[in-house]
């Protein structure tokens, strides 16, 4: 039957298509506000079969594209040999829009590659979906809840709309159900967009996102900015299929700018599991497009790679252009079968001399490592802060060294999105810093401790040698692995023999090394009665509380002050391995004599980013030593704080408050004898200021 009436007769119809490509597609365009129309559009799919029977024969479709400026056949999809109820679409194009071919089809086998579940129930955009097969595709085999399928080229969104309703009813214009009772027009919906512009603007948040969008930038940059509407010269509209311009991004010189910018795009408007597929043409190199993925934070899979002939509507020269101007080399194969990679200036000559040039073509699943963690911090370079992002490198060899660096990244951008300046924090460190160490201490170690028992140091050297000016004691006992920092003058003079009774100036501050082996240390100790001890403990002393307790008894009788250094002892992670001070100071106040020092240096990131903490229960030492940190050294760095702090946060973030009630501590002893109290001039310092924690 020949439609009639509605869609006029197939004769004017096809005589309109004669005319031009243009006039061809305004007649489609006229068809398709007939198949939406739902008065209509049984009739107007009925003149649509009628139209696919009239070129039936494979070359008789092909001469009606060349006459008519428009095809409809059918397409298999899934055509196993031997299978006998083969699955075909059809599926119309005309010549201003991408005419599916060896790139398509290595797309769809890529994503046939995922498991059923993949797209099932998901909700899903399409990037350049040309003339709609892939999204059709897409819904009729794997019910998603919905498929987006986006274009840049207007033609290319109302062609896809009529291949929906090509394929949502059948030869009779009646619906096609699908296992849950829905057509294809309940899944699928087309939108003319620039990549994710449509998902963006109406707040759509995708769980896949596929795409096969061109990779050649324009050998004609003035032809992209051309305003891209439906009436544009055709030839320009197809040109969308194969070129894209410049879009600022590092990849732009190898081609790849418009991925780039899609990906980035698709960080902020994915769902944190989601997955990214890619039709990657190999030309750049395989680390090229790989790096693209990983630099920002992906970890991928390459489903399916084959290699195709270089589509012969798609000029190189660009790329002979890039190779010219830069060491790099794109790669190329002479025919199917070559295996030794030709650069583009070889292949553009072997092309011109009649040769077959080939390309590797590859199918890239994608997902964020840390999604949350990456999406905060593209985010918050998206505002101005390209160069960054043309050097931001998120790519590990190492899992747990990203583990450490994404979220203080997204940590610092988070509060640089805040505030553009770093806040003024106290001089004893960033409250929020030293309530997190509390708070480890707390959850980890059992040790009830808050943000005033802990004081901050740029490093563990300052916080010692801070701990010596503040008391200045005329003897100080210190580990031999801990003097290397400290003033030369301190441990050259020696003052041992001054009696109690002479009154030396406080400069002359002597410090003997003893050995980390806390017997000798505290035969030292016994004999030479220095006022201050600041030292490790070796492995096998830290794993019982006994050598601590034996260190503290002892510099309590003597009346020195002991800071003990346990950074070799201390863990930052989720299973940290406890040890004998921890354990003691678990069940037991630190005594007002004895401080801990705890340096952070073993982080795998920043290998020059130090921190250091001192944790004294005594509130005068508390304030003392935070005056001295204004006094003498400055802050610790802000960066450095919110280092450390961001690990400690990750180590505190996911447990439940209060699941392990803390122990009774025990009393301390009585204190025996007077302790070695602040030098003269930190008091006087310390009288004049009212220290502020
Ligand atoms: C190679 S075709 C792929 C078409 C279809 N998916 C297929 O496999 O047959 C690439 C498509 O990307 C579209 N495109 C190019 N730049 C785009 C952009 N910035 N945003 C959206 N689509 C774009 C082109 O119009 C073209 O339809
Ligand atoms: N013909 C294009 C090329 O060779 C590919 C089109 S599909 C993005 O790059």
């Amino acid at each position: 039957m020949e439609g009639k009436g509605l869609c006029g007769s197939m004769d004017e119809f096809l005589k309109q298509c004669e005319q031009s490509g243009d006039s061809a597609y305004s007649a489609f365009r006229s068809l398709l506000e007939r198949l939406e129309d739902p008065t209509t559009r049984t009739q107007a799919r009925i003149f649509l079969s009628d139209l696919q029977k009239r070129f039936a024969t494979k070359e008789s479709s092909e001469k009606c594209l060349h006459t008519f400026h428009f095809r409809i056949q059918d397409i298999f999809i899934e055509q196993y040999e031997g299978y006998q109820r083969r699955k075909k679409l059809t599926m119309m194009v005309i010549p201003s829009i991408f005419i599916p071919e060896d790139w398509s089809f290595t797309f769809y086998e890529g994503l046939n590659r995922h498991s059923d579940s993949t797209f099932k129930d998901k909700t899903v955009a399409e990037l350049g979906c040309g003339n709609g097969w892939i999204s059709i595709a897409i819904a009729d085999k794997w019910l998603p809840l919905k498929v987006y399928g986006l274009d840049i080229n207007p033609r290319a969104v109302k062609i896809s709309w009529i291949n929906l309703y090509l394929n949502a009813l059948d030869e009779n214009g009646q619906p096609i159900y699908d296992g849950e009772q829905k057509t294809l027009l309940d899944r699928v919906e087309f939108h003319e967009s620039d990549l994710l512009a449509y998902c963006r603007d109406h707040d759509i948040k995708l769980e896949r996102i596929v795409g096969c969008i061109p990779q050649i930038l324009n050998p004609n940059p003035d032809a992209m900015s051309k305003m891209i509407t439906e009436n544009a010269s055709e030839e320009f509209l197809h040109s969308l299929s194969n070129y894209c311009a410049l879009q600022g991004f590092v990849e732009d010189q190898f081609g790849l700018g418009l991925i780039a910018r899609a990906v980035e795009e698709g960080i902020a408007v994915i769902q944190p599991m989601g997955i990214m597929i890619f039709n990657m043409g190999g030309r750049p190199g395989q680390a090229v497009c790989k790096r693209l993925f990983e630099r920002r934070g992906f970890c991928i899979n390459k489903l399916w790679q084959t290699k195709v002939i270089q589509a012969a509507d798609t000029d190189i020269s660009a790329l002979v252009e890039i190779e010219k101007n830069s060491p790099h080399r794109f790669e190329f194969f002479m025919g199917l079968a070559g295996d030794q990679p030709i650069c583009a200036r070889t292949a553009w000559a072997y092309g011109k001399a009649g040769g077959r040039i080939s390309h590797a073509l590859s199918v890239y699943s994608c997902q964020l490592r840390q999604p949350n963690q990456v999406k905060t911090i593209f985010e918050f370079l998206k505002n101005g802060f390209q160069e960054i992002s043309s050097s931001l490198d998120l790519s590990f060899e190492d899992d747990s060294v990203a583990d450490e660096k994404i979220p203080f990244l997204a940590y610092l951008a988070s509060i640089l999105k805040e505030s553009s300046f770093f806040q003024y924090e106290p001089p004893s460190g960033s409250r929020q810093f030293r309530h997190l160490i509390a708070g480890f201490m707390k959850t980890y170690h059992h040790i009830p401790l808050n943000a005033d028992n802990v004081i901050v140091f740029p490093s563990r050297a300052v916080a010692i040698e801070n701990a010596l000016r503040l008391f200045s004691p005329r003897l100080a006992i210190v580990d031999e692995h801990l003097t290397r920092h400290l003033p030369r003058k301190w441990l050259t003079s020696l003052v041992i023999e001054n009696t109690a009774t002479d009154n030396p100036s406080e400069d002359e501050l002597t410090v003997i090394e003893a050995p980390r082996q806390s017997d000798l240390m505290i035969e030292l100790i016994k004999r030479l009665k220095p006022q201050l001890v600041v030292t490790g403990m070796a492995h096998f002393e830290a794993v019982t509380s006994s050598a601590f307790q034996h260190l503290l008894d002892v510099t309590r009788e003597i009346g020195s002050r002991l800071f003990l250094d346990i950074s070799d002892h201390f863990e930052l992670s989720s299973l940290p391995g406890s040890n004998g001070v921890l354990k003691y100071l678990a069940g037991t106040p630190l005594p007002s004599h004895a401080a801990i020092v705890c340096g952070l240096v073993k982080n795998q990131v920043y290998s020059d980013l130090e921190v250091a903490f001192v944790i004294s229960e005594e509130e005068a030492i508390f304030k003392a030593l935070s005056k001295t940190v204004e006094l003498l050294e400055g802050n610790t760095a802000l960066i450095s704080q919110y280092y450390y702090g961001c690990l400690f946060h990750e180590l505190l973030a996911f447990h439940l408050s209060g699941r392990h009630p803390l122990a009774e501590r025990e009393c301390e002893k009585e204190k025996s004898v007077e302790m070695i109290g602040f030098a003269t001039s930190a008091i006087s310092v310390l009288d004049e200021f009212r220290v502020v924690n």
